[in-house]
This record gives C-alpha cells, sequence and structure tokens, in this order.
C-alpha cells in the first residue's frame, strides 16, 4: 500500500506576514475589507500551491483563520454571545473581529490599536457596570503552546445554528484551484471543552447533542462539495479527562460518521499521549486516526497492536512543535517494517505546523552549520516527502538499506524507471540528515565543556537564598525605605512605531550605532523623568532597546541562534521569533547592566533591574532536542544568574526576573507535573539567589491560573510577586491567601490589553479588596503587566490614576491609625 504524506495545518500568516500587515489596515480603516478578503485568499492560494509542489497528499483547507480556528469554530456554530447583538444568517467581519477584539462605544469597530495579549482592547470598566464598548472573549493558551485561542462562551440554553460555512467555502476555492483539500475542523467533543460556561456554572459537554447536528450539516456540505476527507481535531484525547468527558466521543463519532456515507474521517490527537484515552480512539468508527509520535513515541506499539486492520494510520513522525532536521534514516528503519505490513499509513508533522516558521531558506545570515541542522515548515514537508518515497520504491530493498543505517544504500535502490535526478535528490536527502545528526553530537558550536563543567557543579548552596524571606524583608525595607503601598510598572513601555522604525534603521545600517544608542538614551531619559513627574516609587527604564522579552536575550547568549523571518504567530495579528537554543548556553558578558546603570544615573529612586527568567527563555525558544529541556534550562538559569549578579554589583537594590511562561510549561498531564514544576522552580532559584539578603528579587507573571501550582510558586521564594488580577481579583487573592504565601504581593491594578484609562476609584476599590486577603504591607501597587503594547496616550493618565490610588491608601492608612 502507498504511503502517502498529510499536513494538519500550515503557517497562516504569509512569508512576510501579509496577514498582520492586512488585518491591521483593515482594523484602523486603511484597507478595505475587499482588500483584507484579498489578501486572505492569496495568502491560502499561496499555502495549498506551495504544499502541492511540495508533494503533499493531503493539503488542509480551513487551516486558515483571519484571527483563530477556535473563534472561527464558535463562528461555524453560532456560539456568538448576546453582547454581539448579532442576529443575522452568516457572521461579518465586523461581528467576527468584535469577538476578537472588542466593539468600543464611540467607533462601533475598528479599533485601531492592535495590541493586546488577551484580545480584547474594549471593555466594561470592572465592576462598575459603567458599558465602555463590548467585552471581547476572553482569550488563553492553546494547550502548552505560546499560541493563543478565544475562548468561547456558551449559555446552558445555548442554541447552536449554522452561521459560518468559511470551511465549505475554502474546501471550493481550493477545489477551484485544482486541489482537493481535507478540511480541518475543531471537534465537538474538544470545541465544548475548551468553552466556559456563561451565567451559572454547568458542564459544557451536556451541549453535545444539541451541538452536533451542526457538524453533521457541516459534513454533508463538505461532502456534497466533493470532499473526501476531513480532519476532525480532537487534541483534548491527550489530557486528563472525566469519565463525562470520555463519554462522550463515543455518541459524538456516530453521529460524525453516519453524517455523509461517502465522507472519510482522519480523527487528529496530537500534543501527547492517548495513554487510558486509546482505546476510546480506537473504539470509533472513524477511518483514520493521527497520533504524536514525536512527544509520545511509545504509544506506536499501542496503536499498532490495537487498530482495526481498517484503519488508515496517520504518523506523526515529524516535530511540529520544534525546528529541527529530523533523522530520516533513524525514521526509514522504524518505518519500513510498518511500510511493508499492509496497512494504509500517512506521514505527517506531529502537529498543525503554524507552530513553526514557514521557510528556513529566507533565513540567508544564519550560520551555514546551523542552518544544516534546522528544518521549517516547507523544509518538514520535503523531508515527509522523501520518507514516505523511500518507503514506497520497495519494502525489500528499503528496510535493507535502513539497517545499515546508511544513506548511501539507497542508491541501489531506485526501481526500474526512476531518473538518477531523482535517485540523486534522494540520496543527498538521507546524507544530509545522517551529516547533521553526527556533527550535532560533536560540533563544538553545541558542546561546551566549560558550560557543562559549571552546570554539574552547581551546589545546594546556589539554589537558596542565604536568609529565609523575613530576615531578608527587614534588611530590605532598611534599605529602600519604600512607603506602604509602593508604586512600580512590570518593565516596558510603548513600543512606539518610531522606537520600532529606529530598531529597524539600525539593522539595516541606516541608522548608526551610536544613533541608536543614543536615540535609546533619549527614550530611557524621558520616561524616567516622566516617571518622576508621577512620583512612581520604584522605576523602570522601559525597555526601548527590546525587540521581545524572548529575543533580546537569546540574541545576546552564545548556544543561541536567531532568526530575521521566522515569525510565529502568537495571536491574531501577533507574533513571535522566537530564538534558537541549538547548544550550551552561557553569558558573554553582561546583557542589560549598561542600559540599568544609565536609567539609574538619572535618578536617586530605586531603579529595578529588568530581566526575563531562565523558564521563560526556555519555554518562549525553540529548544534544543539532545538533552532534556531541565538540562538546558539549568545552563540558562546560571546564564541569568550572572546577570544578576553584575546588576547587584553595579548598584541595583531590586531586581525583577519576569517567569511569565512558567504555568504554559506545565506539562498537559497532571502526573508529570510536579517534575517539571521541581526543576523550574529550581532554576529560578540558581538565577535569583546569589544576591544579598538586602537586594530585593521580584518576578512577574502575567496569567490568573494561579491554583494549582501556588506551593511552586512561594517555593521560587521572590520577595515580591506581581501578578495578573484585574479580570479576576477576588478568587486569585483568595487562593494566596489561603495559602498562606509569605512574601509581597502586586496584584495587578489594572488591565493593560485595554486603552481605556482606569479611574482611580476602581483602582482603590481594587486595593481594598486586597487588604481584605493580604497584610498591607505586603501590597503593591502595579498594572496587570507591561505597557509595551500600548500607547503613551493611555498609559500615561492611567499611571497617574494608579499613583493617586495608592495615595489614597496611605492616607486611609493613617487615618484608621
Ligand atoms: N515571546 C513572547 N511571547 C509572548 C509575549 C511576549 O511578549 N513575548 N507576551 C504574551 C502575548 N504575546 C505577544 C506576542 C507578540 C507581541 C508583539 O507585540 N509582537 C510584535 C513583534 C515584536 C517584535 O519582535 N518586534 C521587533 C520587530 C518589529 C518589526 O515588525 N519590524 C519590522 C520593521 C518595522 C518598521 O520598519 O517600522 C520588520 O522587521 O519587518 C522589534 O521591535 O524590533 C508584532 O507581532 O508586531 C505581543 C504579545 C505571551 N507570549
Ligand atoms: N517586563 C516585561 C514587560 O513589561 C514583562 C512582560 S510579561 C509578558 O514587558
Ligand atoms: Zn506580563
Amino acid at each position: 500500500m502507498t504511503v502517502t504524506v498529510a499536513t494538519l495545518g500550515f503557517p497562516r500568516i504569509g512569508a512576510r506576514r501579509e496577514l498582520k500587515t492586512a488585518l491591521e489596515h483593515y482594523w484602523n480603516g486603511q484597507g478595505s475589507a475587499a482588500d483584507l478578503l484579498s489578501a486572505a485568499a492569496s495568502l491560502r492560494k499561496a499555502a495549498w500551491e506551495r504544499q502541492r509542489a511540495l508533494g503533499v497528499d493531503a493539503i488542509p483547507s480551513n487551516d486558515f483563520s483571519f484571527y483563530d480556528h477556535v473563534l472561527d469554530t464558535s463562528a461555524m456554530v453560532g456560539a456568538i454571545p448576546p453582547r454581539f447583538e448579532f442576529s443575522g444568517n452568516r457572521v461579518d467581519l465586523d461581528t467576527y473581529f468584535a469577538m476578537a477584539r472588542g466593539r468600543s462605544a464611540e467607533t462601533g469597530g475598528n479599533d485601531a490599536g492592535a495590541a493586546c495579549s488577551h484580545g480584547g482592547e474594549i471593555e466594561t470598566e470592572a465592576g462598575t457596570g459603567v458599558n465602555t464598548g463590548t467585552v471581547a472573549e476572553e482569550m488563553t493558551k492553546w494547550f502548552d503552546t505560546n499560541y493563543h485561542y478565544l475562548v468561547p462562551e456558551l449559555e446552558e440554553e445555548q442554541v447552536f445554528r449554522l452561521t459560518s460555512t468559511k470551511c465549505v467555502e475554502e474546501f471550493l476555492e481550493a477545489k477551484a484551484l485544482g486541489i482537493i483539500t481535507r478540511p480541518v475542523l475543531l471537534g465537538p467533543v474538544t470545541f465544548l471543552l475548551l468553552s466556559k460556561a456563561q451565567g451559572k456554572p454547568f458542564d459544557t459537554l451536556t451541549l453535545l447533542p444539541r451541538l452536533l447536528p451542526i457538524y453533521v450539516d457541516v459534513l454533508r456540505r463538505l461532502a456534497a462539495a466533493g470532499a473526501d476527507w476531513v480532519q476532525m481535531d480532537e487534541p483534548a484525547l491527550v489530557l486528563d479527562l472525566s469519565e463525562t468527558a470520555r463519554a462522550a466521543f463515543a455518541p459524538a463519532y456516530a453521529a460524525l460518521t453516519q453524517a455523509a456515507p461517502t465522507l472519510r474521517l482522519m480523527l487528529a490527537t496530537y500534543f501527547g499521549a492517548l495513554e487510558e484515552n486509546l482505546p476510546i480512539a480506537l473504539s470509533l468508527p472513524v477511518h483514520g486516526l493521527h497520533v504524536d509520535l514525536v512527544r509520545a513515541p511509545a504509544q506506536l506499539a499501542d496503536v499498532l497492536a490495537g487498530a482495526r486492520a481498517d484503519l488508515t494510520l496517520s504518523l506523526g513522525v515529524l516535530d511540529g512543535r520544534n525546528i529541527w532536521r529530523a533523522d530520516l534514516n533513524a525514521l526509514l528503519a522504524q518505518l519500513a517494517p510498518l511500510a511493508a505490513s499492509g496497512r494504509a499509513l500517512v506521514l505527517a508533522p506531529s502537529c498543525s505546523l503554524l507552530h513553526v516558521p514557514l521557510d528556513l531558506e529566507r533565513e540567508t545570515d544564519l550560520d551555514a552549520e546551523i542552518k544544516s541542522w534546522l528544518a521549517f515548515a516547507v523544509q518538514k514537508i520535503s523531508e515527509l516527502r522523501v520518507l514516505a518515497d523511500a518507503l514506497n520504491i520497495g519494502p525489500t530493498n528499503v528496510a535493507a538499506g535502513a539497517t545499515k543505517n546508511n544513506a548511501t544504500g539507497l542508491s541501489e535502490w531506485g526501481p526500474e524507471g526512476v531518473t538518477d535526478g531523482w535517485r540523486e535528490h534522494m540520496r543527498a536527502a538521507f546524507e544530509a540528515s545522517a551529516r547533521a545528526v553526527a556533527t550535532r553530537r560533536t560540533s563544538p558550536r553545541i558542546h561546551a565543556q566549560a558550560v557543562q563543567q559549571r552546570a554539574a557543579s552547581v551546589t545546594g548552596k546556589m539554589v537558596q537564598r542565604s536568609s529565609p524571606f523575613p530576615e531578608r524583608r527587614v534588611q530590605q525595607k532598611a534599605a529602600l525605605g519604600l512607603p506602604l503601598f509602593p508604586t512600580t510598572t512590570i518593565g516596558s513601555f510603548p513600543q512606539t512605531a518610531d522606537v520600532r522604525k529606529a530598531r529597524a534603521a539600525h539593522a539595516k545600517g541606516t541608522l548608526s550605532t551610536e544613533a541608536y544608542q543614543r536615540f535609546l538614551r533619549n527614550e530611557i531619559a524621558s520616561a524616567v523623568a516622566w516617571q518622576h513627574e508621577v512620583e512612581l516609587d520604584v522605576l523602570v527604564h522601559g525597555e526601548f532597546e527590546r525587540n521581545d522579552m524572548v529575543q533580546y536575550f537569546g540574541e545576546q547568549l552564545s548556544g543561541f541562534a536567531f532568526t530575521k523571518h521566522a515569525w510565529v504567530q502568537s495571536y491574531g495579528s501577533r507574533s513571535v521569533r522566537p530564538p534558537i537554543i541549538f547548544g550550551d548556553v552561557a553569558r558573554p558578558a553582561p546583557m542589560t547592566v549598561a542600559w540599568w546603570a544609565y536609567a539609574q544615573s538619572l535618578t536617586k529612586r530605586p531603579m529595578k533591574g529588568m530581566l526575563t527568567g531562565p523558564v521563560t527563555l526556555l519555554n518562549w525558544s525553540f529548544v534544543r532536542d539532545d538533552q532534556p529541556r531541565s538540562a538546558t534550562c539549568l545552563h540558562l538559569a546560571l546564564a541569568v544568574r550572572d546577570e544578576v549578579l553584575d546588576l547587584e554589583k553595579a548598584g541595583a537594590e531590586i531586581i525583577q526576573i519576569d517567569e511569565a511562561a512558567l504555568r504554559e510549561g506545565l506539562p498537559l498531564r497532571r502526573a508529570e507535573r510536579q517534575r517539571y514544576l521541581d526543576w523550574a522552580v529550581s532554576c529560578f532559584q540558581i538565577a535569583a539567589s546569589g544576591v544579598a539578603d538586602r537586594t530585593q528579587i521580584h518576578t512577574h507573571m502575567c496569567y490568573s491560573e494561579f491554583n494549582d501550582i501556588l506551593e511552586a510558586i512561594a517555593a521560587m521564594d521572590a520577595d515580591v510577586i506581581s501578578i495578573e488580577t484585574a479580570r479576576s481579583r477576588m478568587e486569585l487573592l483568595d487562593a494566596f491567601a489561603k495559602f498562606d504565601y509569605p512574601a509581597e504581593i502586586g496584584p495587578g491594578v489594572y488591565d493593560i490589553h485595554s486603552p481605556r484609562v482606569p479611574e482611580t476609584a476602581s483602582m482603590t476599590r481594587l486595593l481594598k479588596e486586597a487588604q481584605l486577603y493580604l497584610k498591607a504591607e505586603h501590597i503593591w501597587v502595579n498594572p496587570d503587566c507591561g505597557l509595551k503594547t500600548r500607547t503613551w496616550a493611555d498609559v500615561k493618565p492611567s499611571i497617574r490614576n494608579m499613583v493617586a490610588a495608592a495615595r489614597e491608601m496611605r492616607e486611609a492608612m493613617r487615618k484608621a491609625n
């Protein structure tokens, strides 16, 4: 049986981030809806044609999205919350973007501010009931990725109806180009599990019987349009599921497989092992099952043992979450016996290629050896094609060649009729793969003995501050002399167009390093002057020199490579270029000290040193796969430790080590979580605990799902933690209080994802609430997160009001005593 190649999803933002440009132009009125639609159609066409040219047999459609595929699914099934006042038959762009980004009261849409990490730009002021527009749906992380989806909101009496036929339209669009695609749908069970109940709490799975008819309708329409396979994504199958959830799959897939007799369903699971859910997946009447063999290689044996003979298996053999070239020879050896078994096999990346950049070839400045180790989306597809072709030329020969584990064996395999060019292409692919495997094992670029020795010699003393928090606190209080309710910000100030332009000009060489640095010093000086003027207590330099809180450090650490064009979507129009950790990591020189020292020289108030922590550097980078993540994290921890100590030596009394991505790295399965938290917390402590007792260590986490990791957060032993609470204050503070969290806390008093200026009163109210749970002397006053995606026009009045709120709190305390 012929082995085929599939992709589960392709990068959607375009080689030059055309989607970002088109979206932001549309949002700020520079472009029409027609412009946006045509840009999107070009992106889809390019993606389909590219994949066809690369030899993909099952090319996906409906993997494109204007903002997010979970939002697309809400739009498909009519899960449009009433506040969006939608009553039409087909969700329009305005409604769609309102769900993603909120709708402002004044403009009724097209809000210009594009930046926010929670989608909602506009919202009802917390607690006041004053309607300042329409709140967006909440945004949250897609499993353990840095991609964010919009959380569907469902009511207990939810009525579903088909309000978007996007998947059918895109199928027909590809068909018109001569490409029969495999449409992708988010499966109904995962969709319901990712949804949140509105109104009184209820189990969203109870809505399954109401939801299924919409899916059945959609599948019939797809079959009528000519689709022969449909990919149903059910990544929830790799999670710890309740019995109710486990029981939901059988009725769901019984209904879906009966929808259209000609249609075949490929049930796609990814991001982990099916484990106890495998029997469920194998019992469903679907035609195919996709499994992730990168995260969970061991499950192959169980899958093979349990799968019906006529079940098509889609093997996720290449890493869809990382950028390393595959070991083709090893894969060939592993797959050859399977291919010979006669079962229908599909080779695929482990998950959608949404999570990797598009094309390595655009990275013309990357070191040649490092480049030879990498594969982005396009290269991964080529690897799959080569593997499938090698398997298809004849099982006996392939198996023989593969056990030799030697690429040159291939030259003998070519069956009658293949061209020399083809044979050469195959030989080169296997040889390049073998070379990458061999050089990564030994390259001095990767293996630095000094780093390994240092990592091996970490002592218990390095993982702990010298004195416990209460003793440190006395010294810090004396050294800093801060008032009650000290005010500060999280680090970044607006990354204005001017700042980005200057950086781009410097990178291009049209702005000299000297001029760029002068520009940055000016930005810092005015930010410091302004912080004085509004009388913030603890100042920041503003992070103007940073393109991103992770990439900036990656660019200065050895063992890291960074890219020019390798963008990966994070949410909506926003993307990141995760740096690549290819080798042992060290810090050749201080990274932030000069900027900090300049900023501190402008003020007598404490200037916070501002660093990204080791766990966040790890979780937001592409990480080497030749050693455990914990080992790489230890290298990062030691590098950050060096920076912390240099900042302290330069005179920093407060150093903030951001761990914004600590929660995101938490394993999806509960059983694996403690192990991760153990090493993640140790790494933070190694970074933080070289300093003297009087030096105050802050950390920052901008999410609110803390309840299950509070113990680990406390174990990090930071002196001050700032957290996101503006949207969820009570529950979170209650948890911190119940847990008896020992140190100081800055519960974010306003949501930075909205351009709306918070009233002083709303912030004093939050602070008074915080006082119900925390001791006044433990409370700091700060926003939820950094202000880089905001404008000065809203930052200035917001921070003024925040400082006023802190003053009112101090006044109230004075009166009470
Ligand atoms: N890594 C990471 N993950 C994170 C966050 C984060 O801050 N960093 N925050 C949370 C939310 N996620 C976010 C992800 C991206 C952005 C964001 O603002 N991204 C920017 C790009 C940031 C960046 O790298 N900027 C560079 C490059 C800017 C750029 O686009 N330059 C142009 C030229 C610009 C010009 O000429 O004006 C180009 O290279 O083409 C810089 O400032 O130097 C964007 O998509 O627009 C915000 C939040 C969670 N995950
Ligand atoms: N210090 C960083 C900032 O203010 C922390 C951001 S967490 C996503 O931007
Ligand atoms: Zn943050």
